[in-house]
């Protein structure tokens, strides 16, 4: 329902005559980019974009009306299921899929392109780890609310919601803060004769994180990592580097993403592990309007003051994620998108047949359903995972259901021509609240959803295979609350 109690439906579709033209991807359909069967969708400014030579045009098949009886699914369609199972080893392999059409928008509101700070802001932020002995810094003069171990005078960030989209498929969730007491490094102190970067590995006991000082009046003096928010027309990549040279000298290349942390889709932070690949750290002499410094610390004693804590559980995922890589190197996909949106690779899962179902959209080609986050206050409030349940509530009926959002699968966004969207690749799980029903998956209502049951013989990449593992096993070992 959106907020104003309507239920939200999403207009069917009529099958359109091939043109020949279609959307890109790996889907064995044409999806007519300018037929809006569904949602809005991303013909962009101007034309639709040109699909890239379609591999073997086919027919766009209008899905039999059947009745939405339990679990209703897509027909044994061989092109279909190829065509899926395409699709879905693209996403679990961190790619991306262009944007089309979505299959859920909250009612009501116009469907305008985001665009960027005037109602999303992104932040990017790199979390640097490395392994040096750090020269110790200067002895600093103590300030009376270091030792009370209170939140320093700017205080640390109040998100209105767990600033957390999880990442990775076993989900380390962002918690709130501990507040750090250690001594502050007053603003005014001597220049820390840190090193530069050596990139030598040892025991993770000895990590060094990258911070800097930050010289904004609002929060001079504070220790932080680099962070920034993205310009119009740069990429997420290209506002990291800038982010990252501007106020710690140095230029980057990241190696994951770690997290996005999101309050509703107006405030999104993608944030990296990175590596430093060359430039010089950026000493007190060279303070600026961007930084006043930037040094090494060790992990387990952060220079403070800080600017906020929630940079502690970020640097604690980043450490964890050096030890043991919890996900696939995920790095954003440059594909154009001009709303806040997810797609969803929601399963269900049965453990006594040993089958995973994956939701698939039956509105124009076969499809991961692409859900549109909104801008109204309950979904500003209730973060982007509103957009999710929004979808599912459509087709499922889910006071008896379980669903959680499992982790970020990919992330899509180009930045430039006016495309400031991004496109969340999100695995999500449904199970009954009752396990004692789990064979057959939830019944779907409607015509615009579909359980399709994902074959063994349909997947082909490893990533897939152990991705479907990673579901059973996890399924068997679930406590569903
Ligand atoms: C960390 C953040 O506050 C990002 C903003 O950092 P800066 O205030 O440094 O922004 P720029 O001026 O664009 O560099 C996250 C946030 O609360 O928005």
């Amino acid at each position: 329902m959106t907020d104003t109690g309507q239920p939200i439906r999403a207009s069917r579709g009529e099958a359109e005559p091939i043109s020949g033209r279609g959307s890109a991807g790996a889907s064995a359909f044409v999806r007519e980019p300018q037929a809006r069967a569904r949602g809005g969708g991303d013909g962009g400014p101007g034309n639709a974009p040109q699909a890239p030579p379609r591999r073997s045009p086919s027919l766009l098949r209008t899905w039999p009306s059947g009745s939405a009886g339990r679990g209703r699914r897509l027909p044994g369609d061989q092109m279909a299921s190829e065509g899926l199972a395409e699709e879905l080893e693209a996403v679990l392999g961190g790619q991306g899929l262009r944007v089309q059409s979505w299959d859920s928008e909250p009612a009501g509101e116009p469907r305008a392109p985001v665009r960027l700070r005037r109602n999303v802001c992104y932040v990017v932020l790199a979390v640097f780890l490395n392994e040096q002995v750090s020269v110790r810094p200067p002895a600093r003069r103590p300030t009376a609310w270091a030792r009370s171990a209170q939140p320093a005078p700017w205080g640390p960030r109040t998100y209105r919601q767990e600033p957390a989209l999880l990442c990775g498929w076993r989900s380390p969730v962002l918690q709130s803060t501990v507040i750090l007491t250690t001594e502050p490094c007053a603003p005014n102190s001597e220049p820390c004769d840190c090193q530069t970067y050596r990139g030598e590995n040892r025991g993770q006991e000895h990590d060094e994180v990258l911070m800097i000082q930050e010289a904004k009046k609002e929060c001079y003096g504070s220790w932080y990592l680099p962070a920034g928010r993205m310009e119009p027309g740069e990429t997420i990549v290209e506002a990291l580097q800038r982010e990252v040279k501007e106020e710690a000298g140095l230029h980057c290349e990241p190696l994951t993403l770690l997290c996005v942390e999101e309050r509703g889709p107006s405030w999104i932070r993608f944030v990296f592990l990175a590596q430093p690949t060359g430039g010089v750290l950026k000493t007190s002499k060279e303070a600026d309007a961007e930084s006043l410094q930037a040094c090494w610390y060790p992990r387990t004693s952060l220079a403070t003051p800080l600017r906020a804590q929630d940079i502690l559980p970020l640097v604690e995922l980043a450490a964890q994620y050096r030890h043991q890589a919890r996900h696939p190197r995920i790095l954003p996909q440059e594909l154009p998108c001009s709303l806040v949106c997810q797609r969803l690779v929601a399963t269900f899962t049965s453990v006594a047949t040993q089958t995973v179902w994956v939701l698939v959209g039956t509105v124009g080609a076969p499809h991961l359903p692409i859900t549109a986050c909104g801008f109204t206050p309950m979904e500003q409030r209730g973060g982007i995972n509103m957009a999710i349940l929004r979808l599912l509530q459509e087709c499922l009926t889910l006071h008896h259901l379980a669903v959680e959002t499992k982790g970020l699968l990919g992330l899509q966004h180009l930045g430039k021509g006016h495309t400031d969207g991004i496109c969340l690749n999100v695995l999500v799980t449904v199970a009954f609240r009752n396990p004692g029903i789990q064979n057959e998956p939830p019944e779907v209502r409607g015509e615009n959803f579909v359980w399709w049951r994902w074959w063994r013989k349909t997947y082909k990449a490893s990533s897939s295979r152990g991705f479907r593992n990673h579901l059973l096993s996890q399924s068997t070992d679930r406590k569903v609350p």
